[in-house]
């Protein structure tokens, strides 16, 4: 649906050149929730804005459905911004309108619909958001989160096929957050919307994202299914994340090592998850298995484990775990 070709962006700034994107290429499919994450200025907000051209880019291509958005002219721009809904992070509500006016604009400024077609379609938004009983408050009456449902209604209003969320979740708290990435979901499951969000929290990725892309210095550092980028991250940038997010913290272990044990990261997915794999792994062998860290968790669809075992016994016992372990179809890295 989206095919992003060498994009090129610089800004200037006293005199000096900011390198925002370099060299950006990325395809996105229609129906994804698609994530890009990155560190403070990895160039994110600018790619995000660069797929409705709030941004302009100074070299490469944005496709949209196979038509070149760079090139289009003043008239077909405002056009393909009702086609491209977006969420900001802090909201940009008209606070002089109610709930109901606010989801009422981008419709009442297309000129193209009935005063009781656009109710109509209003009602629908509110229901879809679940704000039926604040139509009429104002901006100032509501929740951060409720703020942002209407944000997400009033994106939502002109049927767009893609939806953009910039930080849509970043002045959350973590109970909001997740019941907003809910919202979202649901939506991109009912309608079939594609979703493009920009984040740098790995908890939104592993929650609601199906790929990623990680930026790093305006480039793609790495991009793939969420499940790989988690469960076998190949780039630092993507592992300091990952480790800033308390999934797995490698460096700070409480454990008294074995003589003779070996330390080894157990990675699996899906259907191994609900499989007793350590006692199958120590079965018949004299070998110890310590669970020294674990994460069994899902992400977003996928169940997922990752443990750290430390497996001990004697020399033999280890070998023969180890042994097991090659066969199992569980990737697995012996880390000391
Ligand atoms: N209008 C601008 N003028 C000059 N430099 C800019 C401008 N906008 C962004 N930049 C610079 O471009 C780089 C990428 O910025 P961008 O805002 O896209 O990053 P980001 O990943 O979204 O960061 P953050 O998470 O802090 O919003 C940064 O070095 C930033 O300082």
């Amino acid at each position: 649906m989206i095919r992003i070709e060498h994009l090129h962006k610089k800004y200037q700034a006293n005199k000096r050149d900011i390198i925002a994107l370099q060299d950006i290429n990325l395809d996105i499919a229609q129906g994804e929730i698609f994530g890009i994450i990155g560190r403070s200025g990895a160039g994110k907000s600018t790619l995000i804005r660069t797929l409705n051209l709030l941004e302009r880019p100074d070299d490469g291509r944005v496709l949209i459905d196979g038509e070149d958005i760079t090139a289009l002219g003043h008239e077909a721009l405002l056009e393909l911004r009702q086609r491209v809904g977006m969420v900001f992070q802090h909201f940009n509500l008209l606070n002089a309108k109610t709930v109901a006016q606010n989801i009422d604009w981008p419709l009442k400024i297309t000129g193209r619909y009935s005063r009781e077609e656009r109710a109509a379609r209003v009602d629908e938004l509110l229901q879809l958001v679940g704000l039926e009983a604040h139509r009429d408050q104002y901006p100032s009456q509501l929740s951060g989160g409720q703020k942002q449902r209407v944000g997400i209604a009033r994106a939502l209003a002109n049927t767009p096929r893609l939806l953009l969320c910039d930080e849509a979740t970043s002045s959350l708290d973590p109970e909001t957050t997740a019941s907003i990435l809910r919202l979202l979901l649901e939506i991109n499951r009912k309608l079939g919307l594609t979703i493009v969000l920009i984040t740098h929290e790995m908890e939104v990725i592993r929650s609601i994202c199906d790929r990623v892309a990680v930026l790093d210095a305006g480039a793609v550092a790495e991009h793939g299914k969420v499940v790989d980028i988690f469960l076998r991250p190949q780039h630092a940038v993507t592992r300091a994340l990952l480790a800033e997010s308390h999934a797995w913290d490698e460096n700070d272990l409480y454990y008294q090592r074995r003589e003779g044990g070996k330390l080894v990261r157990l990675t699996y997915a899906g259907e191994l998850a609900a499989q007793p794999i350590l006692s199958q792994l120590t079965a018949a062998t004299a070998a110890l298995a310590t669970i020294v860290r674990g994460t069994v968790s899902r992400i977003k669809d996928t169940p997922y484990g990752q443990l750290l075992v430390e497996f001990s016994g004697g020399e033999h016992a280890v070998a023969q775990v180890l042994e097991r372990l090659r066969h199992s179809g569980i990737d697995h890295e012996v880390l000391a």
